[in-house]
């Protein structure tokens, strides 16, 4: 076993053919119709976005079907994203954006509430409707606007929970009716089901989506998001995962060690290398293996990205051809094999 003096961390990542990209669902296209029709009842549109993939996590789809209206940028779970506050991250991610408005939060502290309920203040009384103001919580699967929706009633209103949250993306289906977070002024919320890109660029975006949880855990194999989580915690500290193993760069050591220390053995005491991956993969979701930003945050980096979002353009459509070609393709095999069945 290496020990952390001797041990060099991977400086890349392979990229994987095999990963899907797409994960774009029927009501993530439903919602987003929705969203549309919705447009012209709210005065502010507020887009979660997590923390620790900034980059990754904006949806130009956003940017392309909710226009006109004026919108926050709410980067959530940034407890998630860094052990302490850094000052210098968000203030480069502010002028990413200028002059629009931005927030960091944490959906349990009050204080990082209390400014988006004042942002929303500012907005609901500069539109003075007699009715009460809508807003409308947009943003990508699982990245909070549900838990975030629910520490504005708790700030804002001093009631309990009323939108359902979880660990996995998809939980809000549908456009329900608003709910009401402020009373002077009135100030009611949309939820909305997280919409996911249509079209992911590279395998690395995927993965790094996949490991904040935007994707469901049964759409890209868990030894191999567990191999990129490993990649990216040696880059910032292999120490972390010190109590099951010394520093390495193979998966299944750390895997199969974790296993037997922590009793997931499958028959004849084999280590449950897969379950153990979904375990370790929760524990960094949990923050319990490193709070760290995945995406490189530097002055121009929301202008590259938005760069290479225009090429992809182009490509995309080549995805987009190549993904209907394996689902005809798939669909034809499950055909044959069921007619050979009968
Ligand atoms: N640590 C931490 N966890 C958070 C925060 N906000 C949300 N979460 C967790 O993130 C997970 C997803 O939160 P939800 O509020 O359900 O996310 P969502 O965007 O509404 O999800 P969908 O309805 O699936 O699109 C849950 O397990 C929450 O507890 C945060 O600020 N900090």
């Amino acid at each position: 076993m290496a020990s952390s003096a001797q041990f060099i961390p991977r400086t890349s990542f392979p990229h994987l053919e095999s990963i899907v990209r797409s994960y774009f669902l029927g009501h993530h296209k439903a919602g987003l119709a929705k969203m549309r029709q919705l447009l012209g009842s709210v005065e502010l549109i507020i887009e979660c976005r997590d923390y620790r993939v900034p980059l990754s996590s904006r949806n130009p789809m956003f940017e392309k079907n909710l226009v006109g209206r004026e919108r926050m940028i709410v980067y959530t779970k940034r407890d998630l994203g860094a052990e302490t506050l850094d000052d210098k991250t968000r203030e480069t991610i502010r002028r990413w954006h200028k002059p629009q408005k931005v927030l960091f939060t944490d959906c349990r502290s009050d204080s990082d509430i209390k400014k988006v309920i004042s942002y929303a203040k500012d907005i609901a009384k500069s539109a003075d409707n007699i009715l009460g103001t809508r807003m409308m919580l947009v943003g990508m699967p699982n990245v909070g606007k549900s838990s975030l929706l629910n520490a504005l009633r708790r700030v804002g209103m001093g009631k309990g929970k009323v939108a359902i949250t979880g660990g996995q993306p998809g939980v809000t289906r549908s456009i329900g009716s608003t709910v009401r977070v402020c009373s002077d002024p009135d100030i009611q919320l949309y939820d909305t089901p997280g919409v996911f890109i249509p079209y992911v660029p590279n395998s690395s975006t995927m993965l790094k989506l996949a490991l904040v949880g935007c994707v469901k855990d049964t759409i890209i194999d868990p030894i191999t998001l567990c191999d990129y989580m490993l990649f990216r915690i040696n880059l910032v500290d292999p120490s972390l995962y010190v109590a099951y193993h010394t520093p390495t760069n193979d998966i299944m050591q750390l895997l199969k060690a974790t296993a037997v220390q922590t009793g997931r053995l499958g028959k004849g005491g084999v280590p449950d290398t897969a379950a153990t991956a979904i375990w370790l993969i929760q524990r960094y979701r949990a923050g319990e293996l490193g709070r760290f930003i995945l995406d490189d945050v530097d002055q121009d980096a929301l202008e590259r990205r938005i760069q290479e979002e225009a090429k992809e353009g182009k490509s995309a459509n080549q995805l987009r051809k190549a993904i209907k070609e394996e689902k005809t393709a798939a669909k034809a095999s499950r055909a044959s094999l069921d007619f050979s069945d009968g």
